[in-house]
């Protein structure tokens, strides 16, 4: 089974995370959820370039991501592949971001998070960031 790693941001502005929710996808269960912005992980990169890069391609966001920003490490058995995500802590100092792939977003107080309905995989993150 196809097992890919995947880095993710979880964006705090102020007192709030952005959370971004996903197009349509060709599997039902990732669908329209909500999810933390990022992407998989290319080859000869470490996972704090693949967040920086990621995050600018997909969002315009620039900023610098280091191993001291690791939030959590989560991994996933989808029906068809398997997930590692890797989760950073990525404060900004102001809320602009450009929406390229993503259908909507909204900016979340920790204990709200769990409004939403996430991809499965991000459950454990929503989890710890609602403890904290
Ligand atoms: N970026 C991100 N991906 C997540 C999260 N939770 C989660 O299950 N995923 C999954 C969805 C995708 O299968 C994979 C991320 O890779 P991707 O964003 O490049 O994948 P994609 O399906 O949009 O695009 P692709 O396979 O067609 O390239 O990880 C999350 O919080 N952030």
């Amino acid at each position: 089974m196809k097992h890919i790693e995947v880095v993710a941001g979880i964006i705090i502005y102020e007192d709030r995370i952005l959370c971004m929710q996903r197009d349509a996808n060709k599997y039902d269960y990732l669908s329209y959820k909500y999810e933390f912005p990022g992407g998989k992980v290319e080859p000869g990169e470490t996972n704090s370039q693949a967040l920086m890069r990621e995050l600018l391609e997909e969002m315009g966001i620039e900023i610098k991501v280091s191993e001291n920003d690791f939030f959590m490490t989560v991994i996933h058995q989808y029906p068809d592949f398997k997930i590692t995500m890797h989760s950073y802590i990525c404060r900004v100092s102001s809320s602009e971001f450009v929406r390229k792939e993503h259908i909507n977003h909204v900016w979340l107080k920790r204990l709200d998070l769990d409004k939403l309905d996430w991809a499965p995989a991000d459950q454990p993150i929503v989890k710890k960031l609602m403890l904290e």
